[in-house]
């Protein structure tokens, strides 16, 4: 209970608002429910709280105005219909906090913004320069830009990434339960609403894992996945019930309504978050023992000599799983050599890369920089 007095002093607060909530049980937006949301965020803000706001909702909102019934196949009339609901979308939010003569604008962002160094950075000063001119930012993925192999495809992740960036002290995700609970509670009666606990806790996933809503992505699981993701800039989680009255209001009067996730360890520096940000890695090199144990206990580069075997096409600079002999995550980073000169010095000492490549890039194969612990 102590961490809920936290969450009044938090100053900067990521809101992400899913599908299931928004759209009225799929049938278009729920307008009234967005502008009583507006309302609390601008309560919220007269408190100095700084916003951030991940919206979900475009596709359904397109579905409406197209006048489609069912969600379509494809994924280009589904981009579509993503293009046309998201002006309904940011229409809805901007004629809201024209109400309380607060100002808005459109981020949309994809995977790709966030694992390029300098789109990353950009997108970091653009939208802290929004939080200093008093602009509530309200972000989306770019949905039709975006194919299936490279979106977050839950919003969930990116309301996580957008708390890394902007280092925000917590992120609230409102959603139709009203919060984690031991199993899922539409499907099982005795599940219990769990109250607090730390991000990492090895027994949430289970928990997380019984299926999801029907108009949402990634059910608890990915809401789980954010707060772990999230933990790593320092932000708290909240997963609560969007449908509870003046919910934010109360949760920023100390309340304890939904689930608290609380981050353990202590902040990550920003370029470990970025690295641990990339949702695509391009290859694995399985490591050996003594190479696995240097890396997680002594934080050491990646040398040639402990690679025994390297899988996927990557070129220098791309990102890659390091895996241990029975083929568990020890770590993931960015490769100083393409797959086939990996494959050709994996195994030898970094003072032979010269005489079997024809020249040195780097003396580490993926330097302890770029490398994160998984
Ligand atoms: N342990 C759990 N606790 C609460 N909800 C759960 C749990 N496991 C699965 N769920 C499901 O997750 C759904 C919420 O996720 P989702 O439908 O993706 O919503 P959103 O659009 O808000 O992201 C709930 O309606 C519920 O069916
Ligand atoms: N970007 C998509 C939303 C993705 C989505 O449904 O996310 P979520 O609400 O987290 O399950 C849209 O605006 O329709």
């Amino acid at each position: 209970m102590e961490r809920r007095t936290k969450v009044p002093g938090f100053q900067r607060w990521v809101v992400k608002i899913g599908s299931a909530l928004l759209t009225n049980d799929g049938k278009g937006l729920d307008l009234a429910a967005i502008g009583e949301w507006v309302d609390q965020m601008a309560r919220l803000r007269g408190h100095g709280i700084e916003l951030l706001l991940v919206s979900s909702g475009s596709v359904a909102a397109g579905m409406t105005r197209l006048g489609w019934v069912d969600r379509p196949g494809s994924m280009h009339e589904l981009q579509a219909a993503a293009a046309v609901g998201q002006m309904g979308l940011v229409q809805t939010y901007e004629s809201h906090f024209k109400r309380h003569d607060t100002l808005t604008a459109q981020v949309l962002l994809t995977h790709d913004d966030l694992s390029d160094r300098r789109r990353y950075l950009n997108a970091r000063s653009t939208l802290t320069t929004l939080l200093r001119l008093g602009v509530v930012p309200v972000i989306n993925e770019n949905d039709t830009v975006v194919t299936d192999e490279i979106r977050f495809g839950d919003n969930d992740t990116l309301g996580a990434l957008v708390a890394n960036l902007v280092e925000a002290d917590l992120l609230v995700i409102l959603t139709d339960q009203k919060g984690l609970f031991t199993a899922n509670p539409s499907t099982d009666p005795d599940a219990v609403l769990i109250s607090e606990s730390a991000a990492n806790n090895p027994e949430l996933p289970a928990m997380a894992a019984g299926g999801m809503g029907r108009l949402g992505r990634g059910g608890m699981s990915t809401k789980v996945k954010a707060a772990v993701l999230a933990a790593r800039s320092g932000a708290h989680t909240l997963i609560v019930g969007g449908r509870e009255p003046d919910v934010l209001p109360r949760l920023l009067a100390g309340e304890p309504l939904g689930t608290l996730l609380w981050p353990e360890q202590g902040r990550w520096v920003a370029r470990k978050q970025w690295l641990a940000g990339h949702l695509q890695t391009r290859g694995v090199l399985h490591l050996d023992a003594g190479a696995v144990r240097v890396l997680r206990e002594s934080g050491k580069s990646l040398l040639s000599v402990g690679v025994t075997r390297v899988e996927g096409r990557f070129v220098r600079g791309e990102m890659v799983r390091c895996v241990d002999e029975q083929g568990n995550d020890v770590a993931r980073g960015l490769v100083n050599y393409g797959a086939d000169e990996a494959a050709r010095i994996a195994g030898r000492p970094s003072r032979e890369i010269e005489s079997i490549l024809g020249y040195v890039d780097e003396p580490e194969l993926v330097n302890r920089d770029n490398l994160v612990l998984v």
